[in-house]
């Protein structure tokens, strides 16, 4: 069996999503999501101009083999370019596979763990009032789990505040635009609202809330500690992680449950956070952490230490990156939650599948493969629009974490 072509496909039906198609002798093909929110075009030079000559001729049924020759093959390892071009290929052969199995890709991963997938929603408001709202909306649509975040007085723009109800899109002009942070604003707001949300709607949901990598360790224990009453699902990337030092100190002063690893590449990144039991949940998904292939291994490391996966899935990761997700999710044992943020009807077209919603759960369908595909004529229908995510500033003007 032999990859007769791989063509990368750019479309923005509403955003813009990288999407790599392998097609086989045999007439099978499959589809993997390759979308660097921002940086969209350097994915597809790295697989246009480095990986899909190499692909030609080869054998699909290699996925290890093709993985370790992308990955130790280029010299060049890790990164953000790199191993969302990697995990591309990974998930259209994974898929590829699946499809020659006539199985749905759970089963190939060792079958079902779980009826459904627990996901959660991003509820959001300009305040703390309409935050209470938008997380009641949430609770009347059968989820389980909510982020919420919310606009805070005094900060321009805070991370998290979208302007519709479902959808939220942070990647939203030409160049990137400009937010304000304030940590003291933030850490007096912020506890408020969970409180309000406790008194509001009761402990029966879990509730999330993402830092966005923007407080110092200190602050971050003080954020932790501050919502220890409000018994947080997780707090998220409630600092950056490149020192992974950090989370030490954050550790000894608060039980509130922390996840990281959205923009983790590789298990080297989440090695030393899992392995010294800092964190609670390994948010690394299928697109950002080099595909099946890599992920398993990931998790696999994180069931040693009792860390849960929390996939990243934020709408910048394709419906193929939900689709597979979903399927990893159902069968991987220590599985903690999925985030769900909605894609536009118009992304939904693009992309067919067979996942589905159902009181506060998502469902992977039973289509052999992963279960989505891409319409290419309606693709073609929305060329690629440049969109940056923000960049955010103090208010004396330094530059900070967005
Ligand atoms: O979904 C989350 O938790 C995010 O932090 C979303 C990110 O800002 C988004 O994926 C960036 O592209
Ligand atoms: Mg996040």
């Amino acid at each position: 069996m032999k990859i007769v072509s791989a063509k990368v496909i750019v479309t923005c039906p509403g955003r813009n999503f990288v999407t790599l198609k392998i097609e086989t002798d045999q007439g099978v093909h499959g589809i993997g999501d390759a979308t660097l929110n921002g940086r969209e075009l350097s994915v597809v030079s790295y697989l246009q101009d480095h990986v899909v000559p190499c692909l030609i001729g080869m054998d699909p049924q290699r996925i290890e083999d093709i993985w370790q020759y992308l990955y130790r093959g280029a010299y060049w390892r890790r990164g953000p370019v790199t191993m969302r071009a990697v995990a591309a290929v990974d998930v259209a052969l994974w898929d590829i596979k699946a499809k020659m199995a006539g199985m749905p890709l759970y089963q190939l991963l060792g079958g079902r763990s779980r009826d459904g997938v627990m996901v959660y929603g991003h509820a959001n408001g300009s305040d703390i009032a309409e935050t209470v709202d938008a997380v009641g909306q949430y609770i009347d649509l059968g989820y389980k789990a909510i982020r919420a975040q919310t606009g805070v007085p005094g900060i321009k723009d805070a991370y998290g505040v979208g302007r519709g109800k479902l959808y939220y899109e942070p990647a939203d002009a030409a160049l990137p635009s400009v937010t304000g942070w304030d940590t003291r604003k933030a850490l007096n707001y912020v506890p408020k609202l969970f409180d309000k949300l406790r008194a509001t709607y009761g402990f029966d949901h879990h509730l999330l809330h993402d830092g966005h990598h923007r407080y110092t360790p200190q602050e971050a224990a003080n954020l932790g500690k501050m919502l220890e009453p409000y018994q947080l699902f997780w707090l998220e990337d409630v600092t950056p992680a490149e020192n992974q030092e950090a989370f030490k100190l954050i550790r000894q002063h608060t039980v509130t449950p922390l996840a990281v690893g959205e923009i983790f590449n590789t298990i080297w990144d989440a090695k030393d956070l899992i392995q010294n039991q800092l964190i609670d949940y390994i948010r690394s998904t299928i697109v950002g952490a080099g595909g099946i292939t890599h992920l398993r291994r990931i998790s696999d490391l994180a069931s040693l230490y009792q860390v849960r996966t929390g996939c990243h899935g934020a709408t910048d990761l394709s419906p193929v990156t939900m689709g597979t997700a979903l399927h990893f999710d159902t069968w991987v044992p220590n599985f903690g939650i999925q985030e769900y943020m909605r894609h536009t009807e118009d992304t939904d077209a693009v992309f067919p599948h067979d996942y589905r919603f159902e009181k506060g759960e998502l469902f992977c369908g039973e289509t052999p493969g992963h279960g989505v595909d891409i319409d290419e004529e309606l693709a073609a229908k929305y060329p690629y629009k440049p969109a940056y995510l923000p960049v955010a500033r103090l208010e004396d003007g330094t530059m900070w974490n967005w």
